[in-house]
């Protein structure tokens, strides 16, 4: 299904949900032949091997591409951040995008180096969203509005999407969203982490501001959207709906960090199946992603150490696409090649 207008309001971004296209079983299949046919013992390139048939499934041909890649970078402003739960003043990410827009940021360099166009979306930075432990974090004009930026920000024809954000203060958020999403059995601390590197005095204050929030909130905290207006950002809420867009328009997403992660566990969490066109690029440090990861049933495909953000998982995965459609799209067949098939 492709639709060019966003949805006007939450129920319409709900419906959405009734209408998720399947994969391309042909297109799979069509891949799967083609890696049967070529040069190597099957299953010999490992998860380059599930990159293609992925890529293949969700852009709907035999032999898929990443020309046209777009990585959008969302920043928004979380009014948690007064409660000291971040290393780093929230003056930040309006600096950080200005950083983008100069080219200056690890991002940048990623989106070069790989061919990927790089696009920022503002949400009203000078507006931080609601403090969370007191109050809903966005109303639902707000939470529409930050869905439909992110709508916005993926057309049709797509090879690949990548999600990614700048938000000092939002692993707080994620974090909230991921207890809330998934329980908080283990304790609040168990989805917490140090985020830009803050202290054990800094990391205490935020499982506190956790804590509080899922008080204030608790007994609405069971439709995931209503999670997502009450402790999510504008930045997580537009991937979202960046997320949720390009699944109906059968783009591939590749998923960073531990962010961009609990923004799409909300559509997960509203419709199982719902991340089934996203691959996991990566295990960012943050010590709850893989907790979240094995949340969602995904698993990524490289552990860096990276704790950056701003889709520089994501961005640092793309080579790895590279490498694994270069190789189904340019090797030689057995046939073509004159190479014995297996003996026994
Ligand atoms: O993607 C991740 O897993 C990740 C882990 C730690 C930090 N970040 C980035 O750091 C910022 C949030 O960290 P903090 O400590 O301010 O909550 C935000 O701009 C994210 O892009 C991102
Ligand atoms: C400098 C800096 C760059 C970032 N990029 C994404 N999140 C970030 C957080 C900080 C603090």
């Amino acid at each position: 299904m492709s639709r060019s207008l966003p949805p006007a309001d939450l129920a319409g971004f709900c419906s959405c949900l009734d209408q998720l296209p399947a994969p391309d079983d042909r297109a799979l299949q069509g891949a799967q032949q083609r890696d049967a046919s070529l040069t190597k013992p099957r299953g010999a390139l490992g998860r380059l091997e599930e990159i293609v048939l992925w890529l293949a499934a969700w852009q709907g041909r035999a032999l898929p591409q990443a020309e046209a890649v777009k990585i959008v970078i969302f920043a928004g402003n979380h009014g948690v951040t007064a409660r000291g739960v971040s290393a780093f003043p929230a003056a930040v990410t309006a600096q950080m995008v200005a950083n983008f827009r100069q080219g200056g940021a690890a991002i940048n360099q990623l989106a070069r180096a790989f061919g990927a166009r790089l696009e920022v979306v503002e949400l009203d930075l000078e507006r931080p969203t609601a403090d969370f432990c007191a109050a809903p974090a966005m109303g639902e004009a707000e939470l529409v509005a930050a869905l439909r930026a992110g709508w916005n920000a993926v057309e049709p024809g797509l090879d690949l999407f990548i999600a990614g954000e700048m938000g000092i203060g939002n692993t707080t958020s994620a974090a909230a969203l991921a207890a809330a999403l998934f329980g908080d059995e283990l304790g609040v601390s168990g989805w917490c982490g140090r985020g830009t590197g803050v202290d054990d005095a800094g990391l205490a204050r935020k499982e506190a501001a956790v804590a509080l929030a899922l008080q204030t909130h608790a007994g609405a905290l069971r439709d995931p959207f209503e999670i997502l207006r009450r402790l999510g950002g504008r930045e997580v809420a537009a991937m979202t709906g960046a997320i949720l867009r390009a699944r109906l328009e059968r783009v591939p997403v590749l998923l960073d960090g531990f962010i961009a992660c609990a923004a799409a566990a909300v559509l997960e969490r509203a419709r199982p199946g719902a991340l089934d066109h996203c691959f996991a690029a990566h295990q960012s440090a943050e010590g709850a992603h893989a907790r979240l990861l094995a949340a969602i049933g995904k698993e990524p495909l490289m552990s860096l150490g990276l704790r950056l953000g701003e889709a520089s998982g994501a961005g640092t995965a793309l080579g790895l696409v590279q490498a694994a459609l270069a190789c189904h799209r340019g090797m030689a067949s057995f046939a073509e090649a004159g190479v014995s098939g297996k003996g026994l």
